[in-house]
């Protein structure tokens, strides 16, 4: 058998249904080659939807994929990086097990990680339609949010769920540096971890698909955690001091949603 090189880590949570369609697309999608060095790895919360015996019959059709049931915590950030930490590969891509993150897309991240130390699949580049079906309200807060984002890193779709990157980093973090509370693990580890100044990020275009099995796990709580997100990296970045520099980007949030608001009234 081939040494893995390579590791698929997928947050899951009641995505039964999703498990299948999933695996099959992501090998198909890496060939014979790319398959005999790649292993899937599903975290699941301790759904008991029946997602560990979809797993079993894959991995009796020969399919390099398991599942981690955890049963004394639940997130999706922590479920992350608890994959990434039992991970076998060098290479770590993270997706959603629901299809909205396409598995054909993964080859392309794979091979990005080989010339950076991070890979972002982006739903803002050129002839990618991120929000054209999303209402006004929806299109204010992820661009609002990602706004934000916008002194901590360089990425352009720091929000992404969609996203790899070289083990070696990662295990250059200091133990308990990384939060793994809330949704936003991508801009977490973008923000924290040691990555080489230049060139250290690429970048990989998707379109956000729609999810047909299952359903979302986004609430209000996701919003709230990510402003206190937002708020440890800004102190993380340019310490406490400089919390004046926060609240500056709060007031240009304000404005903007209200622009969004005015323009949409009149
Ligand atoms: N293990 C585990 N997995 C979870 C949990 N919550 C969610 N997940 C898994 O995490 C993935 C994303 O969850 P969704 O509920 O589908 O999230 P979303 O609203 O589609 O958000 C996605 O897109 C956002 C961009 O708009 C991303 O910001 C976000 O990280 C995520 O990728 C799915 O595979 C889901 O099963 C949890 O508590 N535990
Ligand atoms: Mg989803």
């Amino acid at each position: 058998m081939s040494e893995i090189v390579n590791s698929v880590i997928v947050p899951a949570y009641h995505e039964k249904l999703n498990i299948k369609p999933l695996t099959t697309r992501l090998f198909a999608a890496l060939g014979n080659e790319g398959s005999n060095t790649t292993e899937l790895i599903f975290v699941d919360d301790n759904s008991r939807d029946g997602s560990v015996e979809e797993v079993e019959l894959l991995q009796k059709q020969g399919y390099n994929v398991r599942i981690i049931v955890r049963t004394d915590e639940r997130g999706l950030s922590s479920a992350v990086m608890k994959g990434f930490y039992e991970a076998k590969g060098e290479y770590l891509i993270c997706m959603d097990a629901d299809l909205q993150h396409p598995p054909e897309s993964v080859p392309a991240m794979f091979k990005s990680l080989r010339t950076h130390p991070f890979a972002l699949g982006t739903r803002y580049a050129p002839g990618v339609g991120i929000d054209k079906d999303w209402p006004l309200y929806r299109r204010v807060i992820s661009n609002g949010a990602r706004m934000m984002a916008r002194p901590l890193t360089t990425a352009s779709d720091p929000m992404s769920g969609f996203f790899g990157l070289q083990k070696k980093y990662l295990l250059k973090a200091q133990p308990g540096d990384i939060n793994s509370a809330g949704f936003k693990i991508a801009l977490e580890l973008l923000a924290k971890l040691p990555l080489p100044k230049n060139e250290s990020i690429g970048e990989i275009p998707f379109s956000f698909g729609v999810r047909t099995e299952g359903e979302s796990k986004l609430s209000g709580k996701v919003a709230v955690q990510y402003l206190l997100q937002l708020k440890e990296l800004y102190v993380f970045k340019f310490g406490a001091a400089n919390i004046a520099l926060f609240l500056f980007f709060w007031a240009i949030l304000a404005l903007y949603a209200l622009n969004m608001l005015l323009s949409m009234l009149w």
